[in-house]
Order: C-alpha cells, then structure tokens, then sequence
C-alpha cells in the first residue's frame, strides 16, 4: 500500500516526495558537472578533464543507473567502455532505452541488499576493466550506498557466503554501518581504496552520493576510490565487540588476523591520480522536504540529518516529544533536563545541540503560532534483532512510535482525569492529531518490499481492538508482518526509488 488518500498521509506523502527529488540522482550528476563540447572539457569541483575518447565508467550502488544516464548523455562520445552494477529489478523499474547505444553495460545483482553470485561476477568485471586503463585515460566511478553488496570480491581464501555470513551476523547483532565498512574493507580486494588503486597511472574521478551520516568518503559502499589502508586491528576490535569472535568463520579471522600481524609494514596507498566528489547526502533530501513542508503552511523544525541508534529508542524518543509538545509541556520544563533523562535511558546517537535545538524552537513556535507543527529528521538507526521476525528499521522505528505514543498519552489521560476529578483544568492534545512516517529513501526497507510505514495516535489501541498482540510483533522484530495485518496503520510500498540517502522522519501535530 502506498500513501492513503487523507488529507494528512497526502501531505505526508508530498513532504517525503519533495525530498526524494531533491536527490534524483542524474540531477545531482548534472548539477556537479559541465562539459564544454568546443573544447572537450570535464569541468568538476574546480578542476578539468580532457575528453578524447578516453573514458572508462564504472558504478555500484542504488543509485547508480540514473547516474549512468546523466552520465552517458554528457559525455557521449567520449565513453570506451562501462559496466555498472545496480540492484536486482532496478532495470524492470527504470527504463534503460537512454542507454541502448550506450557502451556501458549494466549488471544487476544483490537481491536484498546482499552480495550474490550476480554481483561478484559484475565486480570482478569492473575491477578488470579499471586494471585495463592506461596513462591518459579517465576512469569515473559512480558510487552510492549500496555499493558494498554490489561490488564484493572476497580477500583471497574467504568465500563470499563467509563473508556474507559475517556481515549479516554483526549487522544483528547491531553493528553500525562504519562498523561494517571497516569490516568489509578489510576482507576484500576492491574496497578500501582498493579500486582506486588498480585505476592508477590513469586517473580516478569518483562521483558520490552519501548515505551515511556526516558523509564519510571512506565508508560509503565501503570507500574503494578512497585511497587508505585497511585497519585490521580495529576490525578485530569490532568483532570482539560484539562477541563475534568464536562465531565468524574462521576463514574471516584468520584472514583479519594475518593482515593485523603484516599491517605495520604497509606504507598509504597514493592519492595523487584519485578525485573524489560528493555529489548528494540526507541534508539536500531534508531541506527540501522542509521547503515543501513550508509550503503547505507547517511550522517547521529539522531536528537533525544524522539520527542514530536503536531505531526502537528512536521511536520513543519521538513519541515523547509528541507527547511534550501536544500537553503543552515545553513550556514549563527544564530543557536540560527533560534532555538528560530521556537520553540517559535511551540508545540514542544524536548531538545534544540538534535536541536542545529542537525543543527552543518548538517552543518559539508555540509562543508565535497555532499552525500545524511538522518536524523533519534523517539518518540511519540501527536494529538489534531479537527475534525471527520480518521487518526492518522503518517499520520497527515507526512500530515503536506507535506503542509509546498509545502509552504516553494513556498515562496523560489518567493524571488529566484525576486532576478534573479535583476540580482542575487542563488543555489536551487528543491522540489522533499526530501522525508519524519513517521511510527509506531508498524504496527499500530491510529486507522487505516496503519502505518504511505511517502510524498516528491510535494505531496501537486499534491493533489492540482488532485482537492482534502489537507487542509480541515489535519483540519479535516481526513490524513487516504486523504492518502488514493491522488496520488503521500502514507501511508504505513505492518500490525502488532509485535514489539513497538514508532515512526520512516526518512528524506532524496537529
Ligand atoms: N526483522 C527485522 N526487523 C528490523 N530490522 C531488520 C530486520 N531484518 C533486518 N533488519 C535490518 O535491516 C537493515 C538492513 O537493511 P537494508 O538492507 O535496507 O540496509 P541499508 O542500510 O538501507 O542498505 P544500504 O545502506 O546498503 O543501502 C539492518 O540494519 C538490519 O538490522
Ligand atoms: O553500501 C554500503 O556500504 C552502505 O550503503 C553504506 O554506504
């Protein structure tokens, strides 16, 4: 199911749509580059290529066929040869017709966002194809999350179901992406800077779209156009935070193990012929979701762009705010304070300025003006499973929501009630005025077909109502199969987007 026709999902739906064009990614293509066709020049990030038929183009990510097609348009003619790899049914959902006379062949692979046969064999072409380039020639890397999936070539003596056992086991178990990158780095022949390396003595430009919080290069898809040395030791360190070491396959460890002991003597790879420019990030998506949120006459605040932590906790962390703000609580509180107690209790990964931030101008908003409220975040949560269930950080974000909403608002009901009972008055939010989305800007939530779900005040106690046992899906991890039960509450279905730059959160009180 998609947005549903309410007044309120569908402003919803046009706040998220605006940030999701705000990163197409063949726009982003364009905006970061000119080419003069009189002189056959490559203008980028203040510095310029000669074109002269001497252009390889390599790409691996979610993102990377709308990419592909700005990129063949603009430099036509000038394209030896490309082979991009993008995700499973990315081609049944964009047209590729723009490409038909185009040298770049595409190869889809890594159903679920995991690496596959299809996309080893895909990598292993384009790491060939880099090796290939000689002085004189341009090599372009279209790079987006995602990547990592697309592009594996496993270290030599680890298979790719090791490595895809490793990644999925730490994933779990809650690793953070940089955590993972670091890993996969470590356990391949392209990451890493790895491909930037085979590229050399031709030169390397690599177009990036960020999906992971504050935009480091050398994670994203795992950084093989940033030259750098993989860090062995602190790999290690990561496996033995999460108890992994007795459970990885041996293999994984004794590949990572003999790389630590050998890693002193490495010297840092050469960045001289490598160009690395980002080209998007989550901060594009949000502002332009907040342009549009303006525009329908929302107050708005942008919490943050780099949300982080147990996507559960997050939920609740929303769920209080709500509950602040529609008792009219902010007003009264010690700011400071409220701060300190809910992030002492809760797995939360976000500066305390952007929250201090948030609750100053929530409060200037509600001195000034009764307009709706609208608060607008990204970033990229994490899920520790628990459970065998279905789902992913969406929904179970969004999930969570819906539980401490229903609860908080439980709890205000009784006090407001008791005081009423003893004569006093108090203004109220009621539970329906608050409807809460969480989506993937990627179309792709988990592994699942949704992207993220919508919930308001009422969608816990109307799962309640219906018989079902919310509470038992959300420890089970299992937000796919009750979204998928539940009326009232809906996730959100809009296949691939062809984009990714994390998630979007989108908040609104009525
Ligand atoms: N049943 C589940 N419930 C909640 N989250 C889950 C479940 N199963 C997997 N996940 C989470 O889904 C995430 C993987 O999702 P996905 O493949 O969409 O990752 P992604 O980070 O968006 O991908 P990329 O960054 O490579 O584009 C992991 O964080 C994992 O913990
Ligand atoms: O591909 C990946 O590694 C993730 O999407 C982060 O960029």
């Amino acid at each position: 199911m998609a947005f549903s026709s309410s007044p309120l999902h569908i402003l919803l739906s046009k706040i998220y749509t605006a940030g999701v064009e705000a990163v197409r990614p063949a726009s982003l293509v364009r905006q970061a580059m000119k080419v003069d066709a009189l002189s056959s020049t490559l203008h980028i990030d203040g510095k310029q290529y000669q074109l002269q038929q001497n252009v390889l183009v390599v790409g691996f990510g979610k993102a990377v066929l709308g990419m592909t097609v700005a990129l063949d348009s603009l430099l036509k003619g000038h394209i030896k040869r490309g082979i991009v790899s993008v995700p499973l049914g990315t081609t049944l959902q964009y047209s590729t017709e723009a490409l038909v006379d185009s040298n770049i062949k595409v190869i889809e692979g890594a159903a679920y966002n995991l690496p596959d046969p299809p996309a080893e064999t895909a990598a292993r072409e384009i790491l060939q194809l880099v090796g290939e380039a000689s002085d004189g020639d341009l090599v372009v890397a279209l790079v987006s999350g995602g990547g990592s999936a697309l592009l594996p070539v496993p270290g030599i003596g680890i298979s790719l179901e090791d490595k895809r056992k490793t990644i999925e086991s730490l994933s779990a178990a809650g690793a953070a992406i940089n955590e993972l990158n670091i890993i996969r780095q470590c356990l391949s022949q392209v990451k890493g800077g790895k491909l930037a390396a085979k590229a050399c003595p031709a030169q390397m430009l690599g177009l990036i779209l960020s999906d992971i919080v504050n935009d480091p290069l050398e994670y994203i898809a795992s950084g093989p156009t940033i030259p750098q040395l993989p860090d062995n030791t602190l790999a290690l360190k990561i496996i033995k935070k999460y108890d992994k070491m007795e459970s990885l396959p041996k293999p994984v460890l004794n590949h990572l193990s003999q790389l630590h002991l050998n890693s002193a003597v490495s010297a840092t790879p050469s960045s001289a012929h490598v160009h690395n420019v980002l080209i998007g990030n989550n901060s594009m998506a949000t502002r332009a979701a907040e342009k549009e949120a303006r525009s329908h006459g929302c107050d708005v605040v942008t919490w943050s762009h780099a949300v982080q932590g147990e996507a559960r906790d997050i939920g609740y962390f929303y769920a209080e705010i709500a509950c602040d703000i529609m008792n009219k609580k902010i007003k009264g509180i010690d700011i400071t304070e409220r701060i300190k107690t809910l992030t002492n209790s809760l797995s939360l990964s976000v500066p305390h300025e952007d929250i201090e931030r948030l609750y100053n101008e929530v409060l200037s908003f509600q001195h000034e003006s009764s307009n709706r409220l609208c608060i607008i975040s990204g970033g990229e949560p994490t899920v520790t499973l628990h459970g065998n269930g279905k789902g992913g950080r969406n929904q179970e974000l969004a999930l969570s929501f819906a539980k401490h909403i229903h609860h908080l608002m439980q709890r205000e009901l009784e006090i407001t009630t008791k005081q009423q009972e003893k004569g006093k008055q108090e203004v109220k939010g009621g539970k329906s005025n608050v409807l809460f989305c969480s989506i993937g800007t990627d179309g792709q939530d988990g592994p699942t077909d949704a992207a993220g779900a919508i919930v308001n005040g009422e969608s816990w106690s109307n799962a309640l109502r219906q018989g079902l046992d919310p509470d038992r899906f959300l420890k089970e991890n299992d937000s796919y199969s009750f979204f998928s039960t539940a009326q009232g509450a809906s996730h959100v279905k809009l296949g691939l987007t062809g984009t990714n730059v994390m998630d979007i959160h989108i908040l609104l009180i009525e």
